[in-house]
């Protein structure tokens, strides 16, 4: 959590989850029984958590736009690290960052180093091949054989690469990076859409006594519209420092991997817990978002914390389905600055929050006739500096018929 940057938070994963293991052995040797139950009950980063931070860090790449050069700026790898990062990437089929960390890995060899030039030199062949970059394969397929002359596999593989040269015409170029251009991607990196000017004069700000509520009526919300079709409300000052530090204290040690329809998923790389409203600040909160939506809480889940690592992020999905007492809308939380990275997204409109410390957004995720607006697509983009704290608060359909009528017609 302390740690902004992601390489570095990478290293220490990477720092602690090899030196731990040399601790444990050594003082399985000790008497003290209660270090030794310390020691199995800690929860030390294990090698999934370390392939889980070398994923992140190419997702990174991948919506940013960053080279290996780019991304280790302020920490920089060893070349066992980067080899480390580049195996991830090729597992997960993405060649050419793979391509990119075992150059890179190549540059940082030292005599020290358990990866080796030949490893390197192997994985550079394949993985330009695998990127249909075959002159390049060719190049260190050459080096490859320069180094071990005899090997008749490789020997093999340079005159398949030959044979597949001649014959193919195409030859993507591995040193530069294309970005992604969905949508999605293109809101990450605050490449906002142009506004027309009918459009920015509907996002308005305003204080708010949520239609009158005696709770409100001396301590009115700051309200500004962030969109308008469909309506999404940023609140400030919605929830107050104190309230975040108790909530996040209290999450710390319940916090589990979030999970989406199918379970644990790439998709939705956070960390979250369900917290029940017998904590008064709970409770508190329950009561601030009834006051400020004008809705019934009482059908709504439980407050969803949230936290969000190393490349964190929930790739597009929509809350909402068109169960019998769907989620009809979504409050979220912002229990953090973000220092780069972690707006929430919405690529069918065009919009991008960025999280701000101790406000809230809302939006319906639910037509009136109880479908999913299909407007509603949103996802939180990949942290790239800092720690993102939300906490959601999921509102259901039932209890809602006189504060949220439907309409007449069965089309709104
Ligand atoms: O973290 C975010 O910005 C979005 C979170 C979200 O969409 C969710 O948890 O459903
Ligand atoms: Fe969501």
């Amino acid at each position: 959590e302390k740690i902004s940057d992601p390489v570095a938070s990478y290293k220490l994963i990477r720092r602690v989850s090899a030196e731990w293991s040399d601790i444990v052995d050594y003082t399985q040797k000790s008497l003290y029984e209660t270090f030794q139950t310390v020691l199995k009950y800690a929860q030390i980063p294990q090698e999934e958590d370390l392939n889980g931070a070398a994923s992140g860090l190419i997702r990174l790449q991948e919506i940013y736009k960053l080279y290996p050069h780019n991304i280790t700026k302020e920490t920089a790898l060893t070349a066992d690290e980067a080899y480390h990062v580049g195996l991830v990437a090729y597992t997960e089929e993405k060649f050419q960052l793979a391509f990119l960390w075992f150059l890179y890995s190549l540059e940082k060899l030292t005599e020290y180093s358990t990866t080796t030039r030949l490893k390197l030199l192997n994985y550079l062949h394949s993985s330009a091949y695998d990127f249909g970059s075959l002159p390049v394969a060719i190049y260190f397929c050459r080096q490859h054989l320069n180094l071990d002359p005899d090997n008749e596999d490789v020997k093999v593989l340079l005159n398949l690469y030959k044979i597949l040269y001649s014959q193919r015409t195409s030859n993507p170029d591995i040193f530069t990076l294309n970005t992604g251009s969905s949508k999605y991607e293109t809101l990450c990196r605050g490449e906002v859409v142009k506004r027309t000017s009918k459009r920015q004069r509907a996002l308005t700000c305003r204080y708010s006594t949520g239609g009158g509520n005696p709770r409100l009526m001396y301590a009115p919300v700051k309200e500004e519209v962030e969109w308008d079709d469909p309506q999404i409300i940023r609140y400030l000052d919605i929830i107050s420092d104190r309230e975040i530090e108790i909530l996040k204290n209290i999450s710390r040690p319940l916090l589990s991997r979030s999970e989406t329809i199918g379970g644990v998923s790439k998709d939705r790389t956070s960390q979250g817990v369900f917290l029940g409203e017998d904590y008064p600040v709970v409770a508190r909160v329950s009561q601030r978002i009834a006051d400020v939506t004008g809705l019934s809480v009482d059908s709504a889940e439980s407050l969803f914390v949230q936290n969000y690592g190393i490349g964190g992020r929930y790739e597009p999905h929509y809350d909402g389905c068109d169960d019998e007492n769907g989620r009809i809308a979504t409050f979220l939380i912002y229990m953090s600055d973000v220092a780069i990275g972690g707006a929430t997204v919405f690529p069918e409109v065009g919009v991008a929050l960025k999280p701000i410390k101790g406000s809230a957004v809302f939006w319906y995720n639910l037509h009136k006739n109880g479908q999913v607006d299909l407007y509603t697509l949103h996802a939180g983009c990949p942290v790239f500096r800092g720690n993102k704290w939300v906490a959601n608060k999921w509102i259901h359909e039932y209890g809602q018929e006189f504060r949220k009528p439907c309409s007449l017609s069965y089309w709104e």
